[in-house]
């Protein structure tokens, strides 16, 4: 076992990439296993990649095999609920059976735990809010439908191999590296933030999908976290992990719901430019309001977001976004 390298799935994605950053400043060495399907080679700056598919079963285990982790971060997933509801096979495939892949790999080489990328769309249409880890959870597509498969995996995994694990249930994931040196870059983009940046930059119009929800200004709430609170919360839980804390799932998001309009008028005031909007139908599988209790993270990780107000989230977002670095 090495010490102080992290196999990170994923790592050359949005969300990953933030926690190498994270994980290789709080002296860890990152390895980044990411077949680069949706990311990008020039986000992998904390430590080596191994280029493999996590569906490739044999590379999976030779990587395990050959960088001997303490622990594994996984993110490495399909996370497009649209995606997910016109081809379900393919995120079980994606998002289940590699992760099958990674947890027997992780058995057989003796890599005792695992963090893991999980979404409040496992709870699906809440019925309480704000939502606590306890919350049915129900999810309403096949994107959330395979996180909790993950989940249910984890779990017995746990039980079974004696794997430690966390389940981290963001909410919305937003905002990009303060130093600038990495942000979100999904393709095509289908996140508020970024497409509101982006017609305030003169690009296409922003739809607003819903303008008749039950919310004081009829557009849809979420719970915006920033990326480096994300990231942190993953080295947190690392640590804890590796103290011999027990398994269990946390909420990862602030407890305060942003609407849409809401969203749009920070991105305004940022860029100082207008926003021009189409309103639009609801999307469909779009709940009213997702907005988290994360006391439990806050509880056990001593975790605290610290650049998850909305004014923090847009200027990130909006100076990666102006002046993305060059290579
Ligand atoms: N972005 C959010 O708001 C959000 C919210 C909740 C949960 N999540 C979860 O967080 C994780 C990261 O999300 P993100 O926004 O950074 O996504 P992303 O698409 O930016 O990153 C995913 C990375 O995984 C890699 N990958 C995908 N399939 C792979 C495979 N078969 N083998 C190897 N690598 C593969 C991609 O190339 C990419 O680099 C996902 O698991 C997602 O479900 C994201
Ligand atoms: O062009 C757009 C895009 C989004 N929205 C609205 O903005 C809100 C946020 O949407 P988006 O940024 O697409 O995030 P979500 O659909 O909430 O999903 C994200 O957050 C989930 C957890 O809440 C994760 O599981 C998903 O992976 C991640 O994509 C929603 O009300 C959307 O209807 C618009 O009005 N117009």
């Amino acid at each position: 076992m090495t010490e102080r390298t992290v196999l990170v799935t994923g790592g050359a994605g949005y969300v990953g990439s933030h926690a190498c950053k994270a994980l290789a400043q709080a002296g860890y060495r990152p390895v980044v296993l990411d077949d680069l399907s949706r990311g990008f080679r020039k986000a992998v700056r904390w430590g080596p990649l191994v280029e493999a598919d996590l569906g490739d079963a044999a590379a999976v285990a030779a990587a395990m095999g050959e960088w001997r982790p303490v622990a594994v971060m996984h993110f490495a997933a399909l996370a497009y609920v649209g995606e997910s509801m016109g081809d379900p096979g393919l995120y079980y495939r994606a998002n289940v059976a590699n992760t099958l892949n990674l947890l027997s790999a992780m058995v057989q080489a003796g890599v005792p735990r695992i963090v893991f990328s999980s979404t409040c769309a496992t709870y699906g249409d809440p019925i309480r809010v704000p939502i606590a880890e306890d919350h049915p959870q129900r999810p309403v597509n096949p994107y959330g439908e395979t996180k909790l498969a993950v989940e249910r995996m984890l779990h017995w995994f746990g039980v079974c191999h004696g794997l430690g694990w966390t389940a981290l249930r963001y909410f919305n994931a937003a905002g990009a590296d303060p130093d600038g040196e990495i942000g979100e870059n999904h393709e095509p983009e289908t996140h508020l933030i970024p497409l509101a940046i982006d017609a305030a930059r003169g690009g296409s119009p922003l739809r607003v999908f819903g303008t008749d929800y039950p919310t004081p200004d009829g557009t849809a709430i979420r719970d915006y976290i920033h990326v480096a609170d994300l990231a942190r919360a993953h080295v947190l839980s690392l640590g804890r992990l590796l103290e011999g804390g027990d398994s269990r799932a946390l909420n990862l998001g602030t407890g305060t719901g942003h609407s849409v309009k809401a969203v749009i008028e920070a991105v305004s005031r940022r860029t100082n430019r207008e926003v021009p909007v189409i309103l639009a139908p609801r999307r469909a599988g779009d709940p009213p309001a997702l907005v988290a209790d994360a006391g439990e993270a806050r509880k056990l990780l001593g975790w605290q977001p610290a650049c998850s107000d909305m004014a923090t989230i847009v200027d990130t977002a909006w100076r990666w976004h102006s002046a993305p670095p060059p290579g």
